[in-house]
């Protein structure tokens, strides 16, 4: 029993100790990850695509992530459990806070919120009433809509500025980490040294604090075209997911993984 805190994953982005994560959605799955020694779990609203097979996020419900948080949290796992805000489910920040608050009531131990220093008020108030809170700037897949597509984010000056600025913002306001999707590795290179929270990588690049995928996407479980930044860590380990995640895990932490095939310039 060694459970993972927050305090001790600030403390691995101090010492440069790697953070490995992947999502997990139901108790089986989150036990042999904690098993194999996976740092943090995410019950990540992409179970909208990967488990009900939807085009996107934005059909999920907090009630759908309140299920499969409650199934995670029941394999007791020593990785900090952290859980998404799904579509619409901060629009206000009363409905924020209810809706935050039920997550953490079904076994959350940190709440993921996609949206940048709008959110600082709601942020402010989650932390002040004891639900920690992870950021997630650069791609934010419930605006796939308004993007017309998953594309990498932060590519020119100004939005890299503007990332690097709502990422301090929002440190200043209590988020307690940070998670960078799709952005140049230079640009989260600078936002990792910038704040002092961890920040987790997905298509981010190595500089991050730590890194996460989606658990379907690393066992080569999902088909069609694979974004840049997925690896099937399957491929060598002879039919063992055990041994895959071993190896995501050992790869993370030796820098391995990402390499520059997983990147965006
Ligand atoms: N299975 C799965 N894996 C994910 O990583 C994931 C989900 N689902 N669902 C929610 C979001 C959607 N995500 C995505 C989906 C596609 C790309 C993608 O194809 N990106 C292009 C970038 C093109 C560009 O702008 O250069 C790529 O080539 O990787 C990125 C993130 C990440 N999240
Ligand atoms: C891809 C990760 C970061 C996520 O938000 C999810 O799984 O929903
Ligand atoms: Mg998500």
């Amino acid at each position: 029993m060694n459970k993972i805190t927050l305090s001790r994953l600030a403390h691995m982005k101090q010492k440069g100790e790697k953070i490995a994560s992947l999502t997990a959605y139901d108790a089986s799955f989150a036990a042999l990850f904690d098993q194999q020694a996976v740092d943090m779990l995410l019950v990540g609203d992409s179970l909208g695509m990967v488990l009900q097979g939807k085009g996107s996020t934005v059909p999920v419900t907090v009630e759908d992530i309140v299920y499969h948080t409650r199934a995670v949290a029941a394999a007791k796992p020593n990785a900090l459990l952290m859980a998404d805000m799904p579509f619409m489910s901060y629009a206000t920040e009363a409905e924020g806070l209810a809706n935050a608050a039920q997550l953490m009531r079904a076994g959350a131990e940190i709440v993921k919120l996609e949206g940048g220093a709008w959110m600082c008020d709601l942020v402010r108030k989650m932390v002040r009433g004891g639900i920690p809170v992870c950021a997630h700037l650069g791609l934010m897949p419930q605006q796939v809509n308004l993007l017309s597509g998953y594309k990498v984010q932060g590519r020119n000056d100004a939005q890299a500025t503007s990332i690097i600025d709502e990422a301090v913002q929002l440190e200043h306001a209590g988020a307690n980490m940070l998670l960078l999707e799709c952005v140049p590795s230079s640009l989260a290179q600078s936002v990792s040294q910038q704040v002092s929270i961890p920040v987790i990588g997905i298509g981010a690049g190595a500089y991050c604090d730590g890194q996460i995928l989606v658990m379907h996407d690393m066992l080569g479980v999902t088909s069609g075209k694979r974004p840049k930044f997925v690896k099937d860590f399957m491929a060598d380990s002879n039919g063992s997911i055990a041994s895959a995640v071993a190896a995501y895990v050992s790869q993370v932490k030796n820098l391995q993984f990402p390499t520059a095939e997983h990147s965006f310039k």
